[in-house]
């Protein structure tokens, strides 16, 4: 018989028929979660679970007594309760490193989007506002040779940081959890604790993960901390920012201007009051989305639930502890 899979969200068509030749798969492409009568038998009888941002916590894990592996279609697992998953022994896999110059190209647009004020601009084109010569006061400010304040210089922070300093000539600045020798001497990047790099640069873009320690990272007091003519990017998740404090921040010229891929409530509501501004350009949580990128996301996801349920060691297994104390 085959193993039973649940795949949930944004699993690319193509790689999905590839796991159903292999396994009896239940697809959702919606936000059902448990409650649902046809969600909770899938769960009930799933022997691995793939996915975007499903939450798995211990009440998930509860209803489904089989699964082995949990395998999500992201680089971040947020969304998992990893402490459970281990505890329970079931591997947590993601998708790193595949998505770094997509999400770098992305937020590096917003970057460029939010300086120049693109989509203003093209509204006020599109709207035919454009009759007269531009006035100083629609003007955007420059990129080229700024300083840029990376806050998490992962692989995408890394990706960014190449982009700025090859591409842009500007000078980098960083703060993460340990130093980076490779952005160090590949892209001058000069390490800096958070309340310099937030004083010093031009460009603050936040791209550390979702964690107890990142929740409102950044808040009312390093909001004041920035320059008044600092542009703050946010591509890693919405919980790592007070949106409030940026809402504040922005209506009282604390900051110039502000890009957002992420959300505190995804997706945002319409009457989420940053949408009301106009020195406010949003993305709905796009940075890994494009056509080809996703499809390598979703490749990786589906080879690393194959290898789980196929006992082999997924490639980018997340919690390790699980195949270090596997039974024979
Ligand atoms: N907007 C989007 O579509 C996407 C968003 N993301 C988000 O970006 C995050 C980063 O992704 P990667 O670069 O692949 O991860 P990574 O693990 O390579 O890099 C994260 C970096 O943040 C640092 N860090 C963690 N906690 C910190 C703290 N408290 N203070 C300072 N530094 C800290 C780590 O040391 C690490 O260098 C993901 O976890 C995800 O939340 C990732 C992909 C796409
Ligand atoms: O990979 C991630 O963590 C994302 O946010 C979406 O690709």
């Amino acid at each position: 018989m085959k193993q039973k899979v649940l795949s949930y969200m944004r699993v690319d068509e193509r790689v999905l028929a590839e796991l159903e030749k292999e396994f009896d798969v239940t697809s959702f492409q919606n936000h059902e979660y448990v409650g649902d009568p046809r969600f909770d038998q899938a769960l009930k009888e799933a022997d691995g679970i793939i996915g975007l941002a499903l939450k798995v916590t211990k009440e998930l894990l509860e209803l489904a007594p089989n699964v082995k592996i949990v395998s999500n279609v992201s680089v971040g697992y947020d969304n998992l309760d990893l402490e459970e998953l281990t505890k329970r022994q079931i591997m947590a896999t993601n998708t790193p490193n595949i998505l770094d110059d997509t999400t770098a190209d992305a937020m590096f647009g917003l970057l460029l989007a939010t300086a120049r004020r693109i989509p203003e601009l093209d509204h006020y084109v599109k709207a035919g506002q454009w009759t007269v010569s531009l006035q100083p006061e629609q003007y955007g400010i420059d990129v080229h040779h700024k300083t840029l304040g990376i806050i998490g210089m992962g692989n995408i922070g890394t990706a960014i940081a190449k982009r700025a300093h090859l591409g842009f000539d500007m000078k980098i600045l960083y703060h993460n959890r340990s130093r980076r020798t490779e952005a160090e001497e590949r892209f001058q990047a000069t390490y800096c604790e958070l309340d310099e790099l937030l004083e010093r640069s031009d460009y603050v873009c936040l791209m550390v993960p979702a964690s107890k320690a990142t929740k409102h990272l950044i808040g009312k007091a390093e909001f004041q901390r920035m320059k008044r003519t600092a542009i703050f990017i946010n591509g890693s998740r919405g919980q790592n920012i007070d949106e409030e404090a940026l809402y504040e921040a922005l209506v009282q010229g604390e900051i110039r201007a502000a890009g957002m891929d992420v959300f505190t409530e995804e997706p945002t509501r319409p009457d989420n009051p940053l949408l009301s501004l106009s020195n406010v350009v949003t993305l709905p949580h796009i940075g890994s989305s494009t056509i080809e990128c996703e499809y390598q996301m979703s490749k990786l996801a589906a080879d690393n639930l194959r290898k789980g349920l196929q006992g082999q060691k997924p490639p980018t297994l997340i919690n390790e502890e699980v195949w270090n104390r596997r039974e024979p």
